[in-house]
């Protein structure tokens, strides 16, 4: 039996590329696409918005269809709905969407109680991949002499509305955690002095169409090691997601993350 699959966010620039992909799948079965009812081509059929022709399937709020599985890709409001969404529904949800605020974060974390929850800033393989080789690096550098010094920057399309994304918080936070590392800045200015050893600084560059790229630097004395991993479009993140969904259809309820899904 295929899984049944909503898009939340479907006429998005992810939404579009997940609608695209899964109605390519056979082990998958689009049933919802959810969006905003005031987006200019609510109503729409969604296969059309993403350029591959009629589907029969509309750009709709509201869905009498059962579902086992739906993913988020909209804004913080919009995760909010899809937890609901879920929650209501009874299905697993897959929550790709960044720039939360704490009260989303806590209300997908409860909601993981009741229903099996995918939740990561990035479907990608080769950044979750990534995010394991700088736990191994952080590891092995926490009291390199002269200390290590990481930085984080990551690279993004000029409409990206949050900043610094998801992933580049998600890499801070692991690297942080097995640095023993309590500070995280934003940028510098001024005249900040000489930068203290116990600090993660992010710099996000917004600039054309950009899928997302990130680098992490770990800088001691005498040399550099520097992990770099980018997207050639955003069809990494698509298929990482419906591979969650189908993951997370039927499992029994908590929060899983990409590691689970791509057995990293
Ligand atoms: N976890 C991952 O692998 C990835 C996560 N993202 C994140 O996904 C989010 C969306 O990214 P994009 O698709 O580029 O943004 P986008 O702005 O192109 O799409 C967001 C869509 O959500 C819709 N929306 C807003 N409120 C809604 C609601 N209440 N219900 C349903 N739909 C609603 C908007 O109308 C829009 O179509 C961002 O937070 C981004 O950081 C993006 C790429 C990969
Ligand atoms: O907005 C995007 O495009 C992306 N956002 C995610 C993030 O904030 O980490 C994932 C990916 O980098 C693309």
């Amino acid at each position: 039996m295929p899984t049944k699959v909503a898009i939340n966010g479907a006429a998005g620039r992810m939404g579009q590329r997940l609608v695209a992909l899964g109605c390519q799948d056979k082990s998958l079965e689009l049933v919802a696409c959810f969006e905003y009812s005031g987006h200019p081509k609510f109503g729409q059929d969604a296969g059309n918005v993403a350029g591959v022709g009629e589907l029969g399937l509309y750009l709709v709020d509201h869905t009498d269809e059962s579902y086992d599985a739906i993913i988020d890709f909209s804004v913080p409001e919009g995760a909010h709905a899809a937890v609901e969404r879920a929650v209501t529904a009874k299905a697993a949800l897959v929550m790709a969407t960044t720039g939360l605020k704490e009260e989303h974060k806590a209300k997908i974390r409860e909601a993981a109680n009741v229903i099996p929850v995918v939740w990561a800033p990035s479907m990608s393989t080769t950044v979750n991949l990534t995010m394991k080789l700088c736990e191994i690096a952080a590891e092995a550098l926490k009291d390199v002499p002269g200390g290590a010094d990481v930085e984080i920057l990551e690279r993004h399309h000029r409409f990206k509305e949050d900043s610094p994304s998801g992933t580049a918080l998600r890499f801070g936070e692991l690297i942080a955690n097995k640095m023993g590392i309590t500070r995280h800045i934003h940028g510098r200015e001024g005249r900040p002095g000489a930068r203290p050893h116990d600090e993660i600084a992010y710099h996000a560059i917004r600039t054309g169409d950009n899928p997302g790229e990130h680098t992490i630097i770990f800088g001691l004395l005498g040399e550099t090691m520097e992990l770099t991993v980018r997207a050639s479009n955003r069809d990494c993140y698509a298929s990482g997601a419906l591979q969650a969904a189908k993951f997370a259809a039927g499992k029994p309820p908590g929060l899983y993350n990409m590691n689970d899904v791509l057995g990293l």
